[in-house]
């Protein structure tokens, strides 16, 4: 039965596409028993035994993050990968400094309004090492009653032969979605000396299982072929090559899901529906016919979602879109849907979480799927300047694309709506963590603004919501 399960059995019922959420409190446990883990789950000794990590992330909670790791393991060499600048970065300076374990890294950032939004871990073990790339921030209440998504390696082994063997330009142990060589390009994108040591253990261990790919963003302006490296365009460049058939996918609608939106442009033509839709509707065979923007859905938080969230108003906290913002782009109002999640019981947990689909009109079959920590904006998947020549990003970003034809030859991902069936199921099902189709948002609801007073109607905790 489900109480005895062990993090183990959790992660091996979930595969191959072992994509998991983060438990949540107070919900069933069947939502947290099956394809759920904790960060302590992730960093059990069940997972392997820890050497040393690296956590990539923007959030930190030194001392809470220290606790997540089992005794045994918590004087184990720890790497912090941030983006803190100035008094941030004293800070964090002065909690890492009560542990002789960790190490700081700062990555540069010197875009305006660049951040690193990254959420990855390197798992070092005595027997191989393992990948994890995430939604959360290193925080307690990110981890406490939001609905975050969690991708995990398979263990990879040790490379026998002459360990690093960087063998030129080809990349040895690699896997057919060139998960290992786009890693390695994404680390090498820092330039500083402490994600050396992180580079070699990546280029000595073999990643050939890997079934996935990298879709990964550095701050910077990308040209020549280094356009189709990151963001939207390495989207459209897989999608292009390796996507499903045009025929088959091509009037398929595309779902964005996020929970925070950027200045996108005083119209939808101007980046979201041609530049950023156009990469995310990419197909193969499709001979450039945009996509109508009648198909682009996009799910985020409406009032009433936080209002009736599991932490109230306060769950809004971590939808930091503004009213500055907002204004400037009522046309989002027609794409945008509301949160639901009763299928894996997260209704009410905020989405703190980050996916990109395409999915059939019946909402049987996906395309695609995006797990990343990038939001719907373009300083995460880049826009494209000087005629479409270059690709300007501003902040790091990381997720994983998972493709139907690298699990098997698949045509489409089914949707499994719920944990149990995608675990019962006997092929590969993709476990969607909201319901479909998103639904409209309700007449008299708005959208979601974190800095908007809520004074009309209280939360589940009877408090009413006026920001600072
Ligand atoms: O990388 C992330 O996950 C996040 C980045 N920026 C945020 C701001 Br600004 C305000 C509140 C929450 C977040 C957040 O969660």
């Amino acid at each position: 039965s489900d109480f005895e399960k062990t993090v183990a059995d959790v992660f091996s019922e979930f595969q191959p596409l072992s994509l998991f959420l983060t438990k949540v409190a107070g919900i069933e446990d069947r939502f947290n028993n099956t394809g759920a883990v904790s960060l302590k789950d992730i960093l059990s000794p069940l997972m392997g035994t820890l050497e040393a990590s690296c956590q990539f992330n923007f959030m930190f909670d030194i001392p809470w993050l220290v606790k997540q790791y089992p005794k045994q393991f918590r004087d184990k060499p720890m790497l912090l990968v941030h983006g803190d600048q100035g008094r941030s970065e004293a800070e964090m300076k002065t909690d890492a400094a009560q542990f002789p374990h960790i190490s700081l890294c700062r990555a540069k950032l010197e875009m305006m309004y660049g951040t690193h939004h990254t959420k990855m871990m390197f798992l070092l073990y005595d027997c191989g090492m393992r990948v994890v790339i995430h939604t959360a921030n290193l925080i307690s209440n990110d981890w406490h009653q939001k609905t975050q998504g969690v991708w995990i390696s398979p263990l990879f082994p040790k490379l026998t032969e002459g360990g690093n063997t960087s063998a030129g330009a080809s990349v040895i142990g690699d896997s057919p979605t060139k998960f290992k060589r786009d890693l390695l390009a994404y680390v090498q994108a820092y330039q500083v000396v402490p994600l050396a040591a992180w580079e070699r253990h990546i280029r000595q261990h073999n990643m050939s299982a890997a079934s996935v790919y990298i879709v990964g963003s550095v701050p910077g302006r990308h040209s020549g072929d280094k356009k189709m490296l990151w963001g939207h365009m390495k989207v459209k460049k897989v999608l292009k090559e390796a996507g499903p058939e045009h025929q088959k996918v091509g009037s398929w609608p595309v779902i964005g899901q996020f929970s925070s939106i950027g200045s996108l442009g005083a119209s939808m033509d101007q980046w979201l529906c041609d530049e950023w839709l156009g990469s995310l509707s990419q197909c193969r065979g499709n001979m450039g016919t945009p996509l109508s923007h009648s198909k682009l859905q996009l799910v985020y938080p409406s009032k009433e979602n936080v209002r009736l969230c599991l932490e109230g108003y306060g769950g809004g906290g971590c939808l930091p879109y503004s009213i500055k913002t907002a204004r400037k782009q009522i046309y989002l109002n027609n794409f945008v849907r509301q949160w639901r999640a009763d299928g894996r019981g997260r209704t009410e947990a905020i989405p703190h979480i980050k996916t990109y689909t395409r999915v059939s009109p019946d909402c049987k079959e996906a395309a695609w799927f995006i797990v990343t920590s990038a939001n719907l904006s373009k300083a995460a998947w880049g826009a494209l300047e000087k005629q479409k020549t270059q690709l300007m990003i501003r902040s790091y970003e990381i997720g994983v694309l998972f493709l139907p034809r690298h699990f098997g030859e698949l045509e489409s991902f089914p949707v499994g709506p719920t944990a149990e069936e995608v675990r019962d199921s006997d092929n590969v099902m993709l476990p969607i963590p909201y319901d479909l189709p998103p639904p409209n948002y309700q007449k008299g609801d708005r959208i979601w603004m974190w800095d908007v007073p809520c004074v009309d109607l209280p939360d589940r905790h009877g408090k009413k919501y006026c920001p600072p």
